[in-house]
């Protein structure tokens, strides 16, 4: 297996940059979180809450119509475009300039949305972030691979990867096939698990944060507005991915003396995203 480079407090710090005193809301990124269907509004809640909470200046979602007013009511600060459906996705435009998107979190998989992934996908230029049901629908569409500009950020978990790699034996060969992977599509693999590994074509970076009170509906939805928001705010993909990874893991290592590793949830990590700031200027 290829020696993987730790992410610790020192390889973070050469990554995190501290904000600018004289920043405004309009130079410190614009993310746009697309996502959702009925009875799955939350997973977009999340994310875009983990998204502002990460530093990003505004967020916008698009998500199906249903979600409206559960988005404006659960997040105030958070902007709302909607498609013409009012349960799925089925045509993502959208009038606001992003410099990052995440997408993925509770989209569904039905033919409209998958028809609605592959036409953004063809012209979309906007660094990306893709989890969940957006990466299963690539999986069922393999072609759609071709479309990802290079150093697009995937955010799988063990089976999302397996939909999209196919089967394993070991971790040396999960390994190489997901190096493979990296390498054929120019992507930044987030291999989500315990720990989280990044691949990076032939570099592979180790998490060193987190524990199994992350293993609760939602955490990944968390970490994709996470990493979007850091993407919006100009931190190159692979810093935008180590920090997040780290940052999101290090929420649960300092809640778990309050929470347990069974009272923990996804909201838990939105909520101590300042401390894991805090952390890295102490
Ligand atoms: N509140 C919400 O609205 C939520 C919405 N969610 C959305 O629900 C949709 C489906 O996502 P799911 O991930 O639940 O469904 P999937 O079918 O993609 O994944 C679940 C399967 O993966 C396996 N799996 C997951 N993590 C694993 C691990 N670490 N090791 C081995 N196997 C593992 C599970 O055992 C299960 O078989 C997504 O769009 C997701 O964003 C979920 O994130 C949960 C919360
Ligand atoms: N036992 C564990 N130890 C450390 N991290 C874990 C553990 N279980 C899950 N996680 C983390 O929790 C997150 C789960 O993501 P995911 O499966 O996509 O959840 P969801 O789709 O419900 O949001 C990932 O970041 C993963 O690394
Ligand atoms: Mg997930």
């Amino acid at each position: 297996m290829i020696n993987p480079i730790y992410i610790d407090q020192k390889e973070i710090l050469k990554h995190y940059k501290k904000p600018d005193e004289h920043t405004h809301k309009g130079i410190q990124g614009h993310a746009l979180i697309i996502g959702g269907s009925y009875g799955k509004i939350g997973a977009v809640s999340l994310s875009s809450k983990a998204c502002l909470k990460t530093g990003c200046g505004l967020v916008t979602v698009f998500i199906p119509k249903c979600g409206y007013t559960i988005l404006q009511t659960a997040i105030p600060e958070v902007m709302v475009l909607t498609d013409i459906q009012d349960a799925i996705i089925s045509e993502i435009t959208f009038d606001v300039e992003p410099q990052a998107i995440g997408i993925g979190p509770g989209l569904g998989q039905v033919v409209e949305t998958q028809n609605a992934l592959y036409q953004f996908l063809k012209t979309n230029r906007i660094p990306l972030v893709i989890d969940a049901d957006a990466l299963n629908i690539i999986s069922k569409n393999k072609k759609l691979l071709a479309l990802l500009q290079p150093k697009t950020i995937i955010t799988p978990h063990p089976k999302e990867l397996q939909r999209l790699i196919g089967k394993w034996d070991s971790e040396d060969e999960k390994m190489s096939k997901a190096v493979s992977f990296s390498k054929q599509y120019q992507i930044i693999i987030v291999m989500k698990g315990a720990p989280t590994r990044i691949i990076d074509g032939e570099t592979v970076y180790q998490n060193t944060t987190g524990n199994a009170a992350l293993a609760t509906a939602g955490t990944g939805d968390v970490l994709t507005g996470m990493i979007s928001s850091l993407l919006a705010q100009s931190y190159e993909p692979i810093s935008s991915a180590i920090l997040g990874v780290y940052l999101h893991g290090l929420t649960a290592d300092i809640a778990l003396p309050e929470t347990g590793y069974q009272s923990f949830i996804a909201s838990d990590v939105i909520a101590n995203i300042g401390k894991a700031f805090l952390s890295l200027e102490s």
